[in-house]
């Protein structure tokens, strides 16, 4: 695990968007597995910069989001696959097909995980995957005390992470109590994992993750076992290290 300590969230969207642009300079048609939350969309901001700059090209690039709520339709504002339309895909030239995000509508939610399960295998796996940290140390939407072999599936949101999300609802009730997430199997199977993480409220989740015992109680702590894992932390999230 690498771990890259930088000034503040700017810096690490820089650094976080440069190493999604290289993996798509170096392998124009790479498979890239996208977070959502407040923390990436700094990210997101640069790498349609870089996109319109004529840096980057996304039109061989495939992308495989983490997770989205279950009961959320496409169309719901507070639903992923919203978020992802608005912070990137609207802006750049990648192909619908080439978007993938599970369906929080679909009628049976275990065909769903596994069709989900199947495409990244048959696009040949993820080369990076971005991702966020909850406060809880979650991955994904992966909660403290999940089975690290899991793999796509059907999660029960903690009530931590459920308040914690309701900043981008109008009320608590409205946030969904479950969601589909790729597994940590998933996770650990990418390539390459760069996780984010700033300000801090991230911190005690940063230091447990980083210095703590590998347990499924902090889910990030996997990444301590990742052949090629990189955090990119601002000082605040990194004050407890
Ligand atoms: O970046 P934020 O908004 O702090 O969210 C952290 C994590 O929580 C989630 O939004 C899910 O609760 C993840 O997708 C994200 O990585």
């Amino acid at each position: 695990m690498k771990i890259q300590i930088v000034k503040d969230y700017e810096e690490m969207s820089r650094k976080a968007a440069n190493i999604v642009a290289s993996q798509i300079i170096l392998k124009s048609n790479s498979v890239i597995g996208l977070a959502t939350g407040d923390t990436p969309k700094g990210m997101y901001k640069e790498l349609v910069r870089l996109y319109k700059n004529e840096d980057i090209d996304f039109s061989e690039v495939k992308t495989f989001n983490l997770d989205e709520y279950y009961g959320l339709a496409k169309d719901n504002p507070q639903s992923y696959h919203y978020y992802m339309m608005e912070n990137l895909f609207k802006h750049v030239n990648i192909k619908k097909r080439n978007i993938n995000i599970p369906d929080g509508m679909a009628e049976s939610i275990e065909k769903e995980c596994e069709r989900y399960e199947k495409k990244i295998e048959k696009a040949g796996g993820i080369d990076l995957q971005v991702l966020g940290i909850g406060r809880n140390g979650h991955i994904g939407f992966n909660e403290p005390d999940l089975k690290f072999e899991a793999k796509t599936h059907l999660v029960k949101l903690d009530e931590d992470t459920i308040k914690a999300n309701s900043r981008f609802f109008n009320s608590i009730e409205e946030v969904p109590t479950m969601a589909i997430s790729m597994g940590i199997k998933t996770i650990m199977h990418a390539r390459k994992v760069v996780l984010l993480a700033s300000g801090r409220e991230k911190a005690e989740a940063i230091y447990k993750a980083v210095k703590g015992k590998i347990t499924p109680e902090v889910p990030a702590s996997v990444l301590q076992l990742h052949p090629d894992a990189t955090f990119i932390i601002d000082q605040e999230a990194a004050s407890k290290l």
